[in-house]
């Protein structure tokens, strides 16, 4: 059997594994990064439409631009990808790690970075009682675009940030919008909360949805009762959004083999060197705790670097500790001409 064999094997094509893929390129290492769902991009996905303002040199950008300028960057130096390939689990077997896939290949590689964020998220969908929702085409678990809820009648469930996001992004375009949360105390960003309140938006607390009028594959009229009052109040609505939260499946360190020290919350316990605690593997973005962490696309990057530093480190002690800066890396003095001859700065 041919084994290909990779410098660098990244799983998860989220912030952290999409910059670890541009800057092993950078430094000249075969890489490959599996992702499970279908495109790369993460968990920006759920936030498509929402303004990124931290992100240090970039103007005031929508998901959807940082997410194509990102994987425009990852894909600079050709790395392999591989999308609808969940990671099951990591061996090792001599100096190789394996990595299993959910296709059932193998793959092979020198150094591993783990760059899952929380794991595979799956939203927790809307329950009721005798009723199938997955054939219902107004009833959303994300919002893919804000357009097709302009001028609508929307009820929105759930009270935390994604939710109350939603709420204050849709309300200036829609036509009303209405909020429902189980609790009385929203548990959203203070900031978020305040500009809700103080919005058009109606919120209906310590009330839940009981029941969904459907016509043709449609919500016609959503039932909602409310638990203080033990009362029933009928919204006609054009869509329902649900965020009540997501699974997270961080099923690649069920089995544990290699030992991986993971703290309370299933999150890898690393360095800020972004080392985990086996040799060879690494870990950037979200998945890794250290005493610097900084949640944000920013600190993913951040991550990501000192991971592939690590890992060429790792393959070769002799390498630099890091990549010269990209202005003089000599991998992109090409792309740098042509770069500079579009700008007509180069004759
Ligand atoms: C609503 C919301 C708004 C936000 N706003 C901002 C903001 O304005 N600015 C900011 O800096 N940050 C923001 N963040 C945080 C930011 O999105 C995260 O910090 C960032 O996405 C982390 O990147 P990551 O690559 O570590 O993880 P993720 O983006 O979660 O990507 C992980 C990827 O790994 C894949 N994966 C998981 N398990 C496996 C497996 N076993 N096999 C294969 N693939 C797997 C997942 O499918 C996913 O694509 C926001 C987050 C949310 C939820």
């Amino acid at each position: 059997m041919n084994k290909e064999i990779y410098d660098v094997t990244i799983i998860g094509g989220g912030p952290a594994g999409l910059f670890s893929a541009f800057y092993s390129g950078l430094r000249n290492m075969k890489t490959k990064i599996l992702e499970y769902q279908r495109t790369l991009g993460g968990k920006i996905h759920v936030y498509p439409q929402k303004m990124i303002w931290d992100i240090g040199g970039l103007k005031p950008a929508t998901g959807k631009e940082v997410m194509d300028n990102m994987i425009f960057q990852a894909l600079t130096f050709n790395p392999t990808v591989i999308c609808n390939e969940k990671a099951e689990k990591i061996d090792k077997n001599g100096d190789l790690f394996e990595v299993v896939g959910s296709s059932g290949e193998t793959h092979y590689s020198k150094t591993i970075i783990i760059a899952v964020g929380s794991g595979i998220l799956q939203p927790h969908e809307l329950e009721i009682k005798g009723l199938e929702t997955e054939n219902i085409h107004n009833l959303f678990y994300t919002v893919p675009s804000l357009e097709q809820f302009m001028n609508k009648t929307i009820l929105i469930s759930g009270g935390g940030n994604a939710a109350i996001d939603w709420a204050n992004e849709l309300e200036p375009i829609a036509e009303k919008i209405y909020l429902v949360y189980r609790n009385k105390d929203l548990k959203g960003h203070e900031a978020q909360v305040e500009k809700l309140l103080s919005s058009s938006v109606e919120c209906i607390f310590e009330s839940q949805i009981e029941n969904l009028h459907v016509e043709n594959n449609y919500i016609k009229e959503v039932l909602l009762k409310n638990s203080a009052k033990e009362s029933l109040t009928k919204l006609n609505v054009d869509a329902l959004i649900v965020n009540h939260g997501y699974i997270r499946d961080r099923s690649l360190f069920d089995q544990n083999k290699l030992n991986f020290d993971l703290d309370e919350y299933g999150a890898v316990n690393g360095s800020n060197l972004s080392e985990t605690s086996v040799p060879g593997i690494y870990a950037a973005g979200d998945i890794i705790t250290h005493s610097g962490k900084l949640h944000l696309i920013a600190g993913a990057f951040q991550d990501a670097a000192l991971a592939v530093n690590q890992a060429k480190k790792f393959i070769d002690p002799n390498a630099k500790e890091k990549a010269m800066v990209s202005s003089h890396n000599e991998r992109l003095f090409e792309k740098n001409k042509d770069l500079l001859k579009e700008k007509k700065i180069l004759g």
